[in-house]
C-alpha cells in the first residue's frame, strides 16, 4: 500500500516546518520533501493546512482504567489505591480489561497517540488484542504487585506475555516485564523479576519515586532510597522505563546515568494526585531521556498526549522561573521522539525517510491556529486533541478525517459504560 500526503508543513526532526509531502511505502516513510519520481500512489490524503507530526507516544498508561474514569477523584496516591482502585480492580474479568483497553484506543487514536506503553494485568493478552485490532502500537507490561500471595503465577503471567506476544502483530507489539513499584515488591521478589526478564532480554517498566510518602516507607523499611534498593536487585540491569521520578536525590540521578534509565514523566497525573514536581529540567541537564505518560485514565483523567505536551511545557515554567525550562519543541519531542526512545522503539517518532510510517495530521484551519507565525508553538500551546484530523500507524490510516478506521467507536463506548456499571455497581 502506497499512501501519499500532499503538501503538508511538515515538523522535521530539527523541529523546522517545511511545506512538504509525505510518501508512504508499506510500513515505513519513502520521502519527505518533492514526491519521488514514479510514487504510484493507492491512496492521496491532502496535506493543505494540516500540520504533520509524529504519532505521539505515550510512554506509561494503564489503559483499561478508562473504566474507572471519574470514579475516585481529588485524594492522594495510597488513598485512591488502597481505598478505591485496588477494591474495584480485584472484580475485573477478562472482558474489563478488553472493553477497556479498547476505549483507551479510541480515545488514543483521536488524540493523535499511536503508541502506548501499558502496564496494567490480568488478561494482557486482551490488551494485545486491542493492539492487533486498533492497528496502534503496544508496549505490554503484565502489572505485578509481589506482595500478593499469588505474586510467583504473575511473573510467569509475564514470561507468557513475552513469549506469545514479543514481535507480534507485524511487530507492533512488544512485551515488557512490569514489577508495580518498590512498595509493592520486597527484594527477593524483585531478584526474581530481573532474572526472569535477563533470561528473555526483556526490558523492565516500574513506578518510581511517584509520591514522598512511598519514599519514607522504603527508607523505613530497608534503610535506603528506591533507586539504591532496587539497583541492589539488580533488576536495573536489563534496561528500565521508569515512571514518574518526582523525588530525586543526587545519589539517585547518579544510578539513574549509571543505568541509562528513561523517565515517563506524567504531569497531569503527578498534578491530580497532588504527588509533586518531577525535575525534568535537571534531568534533561544530566542526559536522562525524559518521555511522558498520561498514566491511567483515572488520575489524569484522559489520554490526551497533547495536553501532557503543553503541561510539561508550561508547569517547569513554573516552578523554576525560567521560560526556557522546557521549550516548546522540547515538550513535542517528549511526546515523541523521545517517547520512542522510551519504549525501546527505533525508527519510530521522527518524520523522515526510512523512518516507520508513524504520522498524525493536525488540522490549522481552527481559530486558535491563527495566525500562524510558528507552527511548533501553536501545536504545543494553542492546539487541542479536536484538531487531530488524520493519523496513520506502521502506514495504515487508523482515522481519517476524525473518523476510525479500524475500530466500531459506538459500540465500543457502549461494551466500556457497561463494563464500568457492573464493576462500579
Ligand atoms: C499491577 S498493574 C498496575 C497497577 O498500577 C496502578 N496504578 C495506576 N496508576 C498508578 C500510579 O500513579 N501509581 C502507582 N500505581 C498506579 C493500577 O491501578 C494497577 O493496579
Ligand atoms: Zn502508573
Amino acid at each position: 500500500m502506497k499512501t501519499l500526503i500532499k503538501d503538508a508543513a511538515v515538523v522535521r526532526p530539527d523541529g523546522t516546518t517545511a511545506q512538504a509531502s509525505i510518501a508512504v511505502d508499506g510500513t515505513r516513510i519513502a520521502a519527505v520533501g518533492a514526491v519521488p519520481e514514479g510514487f504510484a500512489a493507492d491512496e492521496i490524503i491532502d496535506g493543505k493546512d494540516m500540520l504533520a507530526v509524529p504519532g505521539f507516544v505515550n510512554a506509561h498508561t494503564h489503559a483499561s482504567m478508562t473504566l474507572l474514569r471519574s470514579y475516585a477523584d481529588d485524594m492522594e496516591l495510597m488513598e485512591w489505591l488502597n481505598n478505591h482502585i485496588w477494591p474495584v480492580e480485584a472484580k475485573m474479568v477478562s472482558d474489563d480489561i478488553y472493553w477497556g483497553a479498547a476505549l483507551a484506543a479510541v480515545e488514543m487514536i483521536k488524540s493523535g497517540t499511536t503508541t502506548f506503553a501499558d502496564m496494567y494485568g490480568p488478561f494482557m493478552e486482551r490488551v494485545a488484542d486491542v493492539v492487533a485490532q486498533s492497528g496502534m502500537r503496544g508496549v505490554l507490561s503484565r502489572g505485578i504487585i509481589g506482595v500478593a500471595p499469588d505474586g510467583e503465577k504473575k511473573i510467569e503471567e509475564n514470561v507468557t506475555l513475552y513469549k506469545d506476544y514479543h514481535g507480534a502483530a507485524d511487530g507492533r507489539i512488544t512485551v515488557m516485564f512490569g514489577p508495580h513499584a518498590p512498595y509493592t515488591c520486597p527484594p527477593d521478589f524483585l531478584k526474581k523479576v530481573a532474572r526472569a526478564a535477563q533470561q528473555l532480554g526483556a526490558e523492565v517498566h516500574i513506578h518510581m519515586n511517584e509520591t514522598r510518602a512511598e519514599i519514607a516507607q522504603i527508607e523505613k523499611q530497608y534503610g535506603k532510597r528506591p533507586f539504591a534498593y532496587v539497583e541492589e536487585t539488580g533488576l536495573f540491569e536489563s534496561g528500565t522505563l521508569a515512571a514518574h521520578c518526582v523525588h530525586l536525590d543526587d545519589e539517585e540521578i547518579a544510578i539513574m546515568k549509571k543505568h541509562h534509565i528513561r523517565v515517563a514523566h506524567n504531569p497531569g497525573s503527578n498534578m491530580k494526585l497532588a504527588s509533586g514536581t518531577a525535575p525534568v529540567p535537571r534531568l534533561r541537564e544530566e542526559g536522562i531521556c525524559v518521555a511522558l505518560g498520561t498514566d491511567g485514565a483515572s488520575s489524569n483523567n484522559n489520554l490526551d498526549m497533547l495536553q501532557e505536551i503543553q503541561l510539561a511545557a508550561l508547569l517547569h515554567k513554573v516552578t523554576s522561573y525560567d521560560p526556557l525550562a522546557v521549550p516548546a519543541l522540547e515538550a513535542l519531542k517528549m511526546g515523541t521522539e523521545y517517547g520512542a526512545e522510551a519504549v525501546g522503539l527505533k525508527d519510530v517518532g521522527r518524520l523522515e525517510a526510512g523512518a516507520k510510517a508513524d504520522i498524525t495530521l493536525v488540522s490549522m484551519k481552527g481559530a486558535a491556529w491563527c495566525p500562524r507565525h510558528n507552527e511548533v508553538s501553536l501545536l504545543v500551546y494553542s492546539g487541542s486533541a479536536a484538531d487531530v484530523d488524520t493519523v496513520l500507524c506502521d502506514g495504515k490510516i487508523l482515522m481519517r478525517h476524525r473518523a476510525l478506521q479500524t475500530l466500531d467507536e459506538e459500540k465500543i463506548l457502549f461494551e466500556a459504560s457497561r463494563c464500568a456499571a457492573r464493576l462500579t455497581r
